[in-house]
């Protein structure tokens, strides 16, 4: 896959679909191409597995399982395909696949029984799911999930939706999921990890260029796409090239969150990092992180000077809502004319609470229920939808938005949206925000454009925690990531 492939939701997929079985010239070769490059992906990971149970739906999923189930067949292992009752194959593709697997001796249960199994292939729905799975669906989906054999998932893991990654009802927990024609946005944001597995892609050896002619909804960015994001360093650079942070944040009782960014903001690259934050905070912060400028937002001259100085203003960590917060966030925007803002956590709440406009090109890195709180919803209904929810946020506050949480968003107006490829659960602990709105501050003071720097940095942080992970996700703290952004913020070798 290049590194940044496009994402495609399912009137995409439906398009490329009708289009390439009218340039193949019969709509059941697609259906044989899959069945194959299931089956093939099938061997590649499980090659001892010998009983195999394919349960089929019945739309062309299941038609996808048949064939499948007829290679397994024929290449001398224990098929049975399974179906419930109401999953009888419909329409014109699914029952000759399911003609072709009986005609070569294959057989098939229509009770929805489960038999003993080393392993089961999910084809009971894929891009075609149209509502929560219940009844004989649900009951069917249960014993899958129930029997104890791993799961490889034809296309989409049944009962999760393709577009948004969420799964309505009851839904497979794959093992693996092998997806056809072209990798699909909903399968790599939100619920959809819990679900997916690991994924691989089958083509179907379509033309790339029929894929050209429909559009992507997003695109993937992958861990090799970062050295590519990362400006070069002039070899007569001055601390000035790279650019001034101010990181304000920070009150009674969330010290530790300012510093955190600031952190992240100077292992990430930044020039100069100046902190505002809590008089109380001050000591700490220049005992653990000498490198920082200090600055107390209630000493107003001296507050004011740091902040036109700045290039790059980041407000949120630790900011708390109450007056001291308030107020420093409004000095902040009152100074915005001419820098960049990054804006997080509390300052996010702030906005939200006061109806705040934001000038254009602002980054805003919202976790689900900042967003809600943004979108005036609730965070169950943004993580329904995550893409929705970050073009919706872009386009209300005319922003840059990266909406946290994983296969975290990038989202503009005008742009197509980019999906994180990166991070892991390890990274659901409490601080790992703070470093994120350091490590974008950092890149946006490095020259990057607005929409870049918030990708890159989501990109870069997700990478550091991965490469952090190594030693264990549970127990890993927001600090563990430095030594590791400092690394992959230094892709070349330094001469
Ligand atoms: N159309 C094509 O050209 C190709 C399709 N392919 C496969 O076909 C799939 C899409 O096929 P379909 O459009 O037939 O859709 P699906 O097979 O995903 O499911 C549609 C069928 O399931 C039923 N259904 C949907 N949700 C349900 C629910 N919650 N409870 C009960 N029944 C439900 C529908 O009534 C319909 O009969 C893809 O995911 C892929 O696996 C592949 O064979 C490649 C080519
Ligand atoms: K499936």
């Amino acid at each position: 896959m290049p590194t940044t492939p496009a994402l495609r939701d399912v009137a995409a997929l439906r398009a490329i679909e009708a289009l390439a079985s009218q340039r193949l010239g019969d709509g059941f070769e697609l259906m044989r191409r899959a069945g194959q490059a299931a089956w093939r992906d099938l061997l590649r990971a499980w090659p001892d597995a010998h009983r195999i149970v394919v349960a089929c739906g019945p739309g062309n999923n299941g038609g996808d399982g048949y064939v499948l189930a007829r290679h397994a067949l024929e290449s001398g292992r224990e098929v049975t395909v399974v179906h419930a009752p109401a999953h009888a194959p419909r329409g014109e593709l699914a029952p000759r696949a399911a003609g072709d697997f009986r005609e070569a001796g294959g057989s098939v249960r229509t009770d929805g029984a489960l038999p003993v199994a080393d392993l089961l292939v999910d084809a009971v729905f894929g891009i075609g799911l149209s509502r929560a799975p219940e009844g004989e669906s649900a009951t069917f989906i249960d014993a899958l999930n129930a029997h104890g054999a791993p799961i490889l998932s034809l296309d989409v893991p049944s009962g999760l939706d393709a577009d948004t990654g969420n799964a309505p009802g009851r839904c497979i927990y794959a093992r693996r999921t092998i997806e056809f024609i072209a990798p699909k946005a909903g399968l790599r944001t939100g619920a959809a990890l819990d679900y997916v597995g690991d994924l691989s892609l089958a083509t179907l050896a379509l033309e790339p260029a029929w894929l050209d002619e429909v559009h992507a909804c997003a695109k993937l960015l992958q861990a090799d796409a970062l050295a590519s994001w990362l400006p070069p360093r002039a070899r007569n650079a001055h601390k000035g090239s790279h650019g001034r942070v101010l990181c304000i944040g920070g009150d009674h009782g969330s010290g530790g969150a300012i510093m955190l960014c600031a952190q992240a903001a100077l292992r990430s690259g930044a020039g100069l990092v100046d902190v505002a934050t809590r008089e109380l905070h001050v000591p700490a912060l220049l005992a653990r992180l000498p490198e920082a400028m200090a600055h107390v937002p209630t000493f107003r001259e001296q507050f004011e000077a740091s902040l036109e100085r700045a290039d790059v203003i980041a407000v949120g960590p630790g900011l708390g809502q109450e007056s001291w917060g308030e107020h420093a966030l409004d000095t902040a925007m009152q100074h915005a004319q001419g820098r960049a803002l990054v804006l997080d956590a509390d300052a996010l709440n702030l906005v939200a609470r006061q109806h705040r406009a934001l000038p254009a090109g602002t980054i805003i890195t919202p976790h689900p229920g900042e967003a809600a709180r943004l979108l005036d919803t609730d965070a169950k209904l943004v993580q329904r939808d995550r893409l929705a929810a970050a073009r919706e946020l872009a386009a209300r506050y005319g922003c840059v938005v990266v909406l946290k949480g994983a296969g975290t968003i990038v989202a503009a107006a005008g742009r197509t949206p980019r999906v994180i490829a990166a991070g892991n659960p390890g990274m659901a602990v409490g601080g790992m925000g703070d470093v994120l709105t350091g490590v974008i501050a950092a890149l946006r003071a490095q020259g990057l454009a607005a929409f870049d720097a918030a990708s890159a940095g989501a990109l870069l942080h997700a990478c550091a925690g991965d490469a952090a992970a190594a030693a264990g996700e549970r127990g890993l703290l927001p600090t563990d990531l430095m030594p590791f952004l400092r690394a992959l913020a230094n892709p070349e070798p330094v001469r």
